[in-house]
């Protein structure tokens, strides 16, 4: 379990992590969500005592990260692989770092294996591509198989066969009683992996609750409906009370109605639909929604959504 209790971090004057509170409990993958800069990175760092908060504190199963005598077998980060001295090899960095942890050497080979990268374990760190970079980071992250995992962007970099192995990997940590924070802007990705959220914007926290919970809370379900009569639907399905937005021109977005009510009153109405399906609720919808007013860094038309 990591707890978080008001923790706040002032960088230059600016709360880059304001009066924060939230748990993340073993057992399922939790995402820590948030826009560019809203603090996840920070709170990260402060969970694992690579900066001192202003105020507030921050334990992984009870105890600060720096009480950890043998922090690996505690704790393991992905925050940014590419810190890893780079002239070293993978197989050599990892073996000094489980012998300061008092990990077996055994255990270099298995999570090289685990991560895919045994045939290059020779290799320098340097010489390695992002994915490369990523999983060798990840190799780390595991090396002292801790009870608690805290993932920085552990996607980044990764192809489709590695976000896909990625994905497995995390849901049978979680599956196996551990504790799973894992940040990440590819919503779809959080949205199929991970069971929480935890959302943040301007440092402050915006939702700690369960992933569908959060959804169903912060977009509405609808009916998407395509039409040659729209503004004949659209008078139709209003005077029975729903609210229809014309998404497309010829179709219609309609809140307050089920798919079954809207196809009943199209039929009594004589018009013709060409499709009728309920529109699939999105976390990237949701956390769109709910972090806007936090967005920072904007596209110079003002619009982030493609
Ligand atoms: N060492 C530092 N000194 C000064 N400001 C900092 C420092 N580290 C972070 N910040 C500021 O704190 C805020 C939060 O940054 P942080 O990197 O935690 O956000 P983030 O949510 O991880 O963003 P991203 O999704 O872009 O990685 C930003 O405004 C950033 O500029």
């Amino acid at each position: 379990m990591i707890e978080v209790v008001g923790l706040t971090k002032v960088y230059q004057g600016r709360n880059a992590v304001d009066d924060l509170s939230f748990q993340v409990r073993p057992g399922v993958v939790t995402g820590f969500l948030g826009p560019n800069g809203a603090g996840k990175s920070t709170t990260m760092r402060l969970i694992l005592g690579l900066d001192r908060p202003t105020s507030g504190s921050a334990t992984v199963n009870g105890h600060a990260y720096r009480d950890f005598a043998l922090p690996l077998r505690e704790v393991g980060a992905l925050l940014d692989a590419r810190s890893a001295h780079p002239g070293r090899s993978a197989r050599d960095h990892l073996r000094i770092l489980a012998t300061a942890n008092g990990i077996p050497a055994v255990r270099v080979d298995e999570v090289l294996d685990l991560v895919g990268l045994h045939d290059v374990g020779r290799k320098r760190i340097k010489t390695f591509s992002l994915g490369m970079t990523q999983r060798f980071g990840l190799a780390v992250a595991l090396l002292g198989d801790p009870p608690v995992l805290l993932l920085d962007e552990p996607l980044n970099g990764l192809d489709v066969e590695g976000v896909h192995w990625m994905r497995n990997l995390l849901r049978e940590f979680a599956e196996e009683g551990r504790t799973v924070l894992v940040s990440s802007h590819l919503m779809s990705e959080v949205q199929g992996t991970a069971k929480r959220v935890v959302v943040i914007g301007g440092g402050r926290l915006i939702a700690d609750t369960d992933t569908r919970t959060f959804i169903e809370s912060t977009v509405r379900a609808c009916v998407l409906v395509e039409t040659p009569c729209a503004d004949k639907l659209t008078a139709t399905l209003e005077s029975a009370g729903a609210t229809v937005e014309r998404a497309e021109t010829h179709s219609l977005r309609v809140h307050g109605l089920s798919r079954r009510q809207v196809g009943e009153l199209a039929l009594g109405a004589g018009v013709v639909l060409y499709s009728l399906g309920d529109e699939g609720l999105s976390l990237e919808d949701a956390f769109l929604s709910a972090t806007n007013r936090f967005v920072d860094y904007r596209t110079s038309g003002g619009e982030y959504r493609a």
